[in-house]
């Protein structure tokens, strides 16, 4: 039976995992973000982020640290949502929540060998880049796919639905 929920794992269940598959030699990739709506370009992001190693783990901001980061803003989905989308993607293998504005901690925890962002970032603008080099990781910027965002996504439906 298929049930993507096995792949959401707390703190410190991923802190075990990566420590056992660091012993197996397995390389780890990380990324993380908001996913408010999951567009064409997450999946370029993630299906890139899969390719360049043997597991992929997703951060995903809680909603106590989206509205952190973006204010009272109304979540279009709450995190409960954001992780069983997210993890029912084939290139995902695990997913876990962090309630901090910045990945830093969960990067600390995880010490992936690759941390990925979409183009929308450059690596000097990632708080968690200076971490990641410090244990000899490598960070990887993926071009973005043109023409998605979230935000596009929400102004395109009130402007096609403004008269509804
Ligand atoms: N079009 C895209 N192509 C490739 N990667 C993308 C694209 N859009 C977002 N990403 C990446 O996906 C991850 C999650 O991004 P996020 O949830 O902020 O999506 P978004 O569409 O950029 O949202 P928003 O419009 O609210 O900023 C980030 O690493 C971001 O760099
Ligand atoms: O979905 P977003 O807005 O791309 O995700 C944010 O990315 C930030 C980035 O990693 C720079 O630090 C991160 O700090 C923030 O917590 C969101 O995950």
């Amino acid at each position: 039976m298929w049930n993507s929920e096995r792949k959401i794992k707390t703190k410190e269940e991923i802190s075990e995992i990566a420590d056992n598959l660091r012993k197996e030699n397995k390389i780890i990739v990380f990324t993380n973000g908001c996913f408010e709506i999951l567009h064409p370009g997450h999946i370029t992001l993630l299906e890139k982020a899969k390719s360049l190693g043997d597991i992929l783990i997703v951060g995903i901001n809680s909603d106590e640290s989206v509205k952190k980061i973006k204010g009272e803003k109304k979540l279009i989905f709450d995190e409960k949502s954001r992780l069983k989308i997210i993890s029912s993607l084939e290139c995902v293998d695990y997913t876990v929540l962090f309630d901090e504005e910045t990945p830093e901690n969960i990067i600390r925890t995880i010490k992936p060998h690759i941390h990925v962002k979409g183009g929308d970032y450059k690596e000097e603008d990632l708080p968690e880049a200076k971490i990641v080099k410090s244990y000899g990781g490598k960070v990887i910027i993926v071009p973005l796919l043109e023409g998605f965002s979230t935000t596009q996504i929400i102004n395109r439906i009130l402007t096609l639905y403004k008269d509804h």
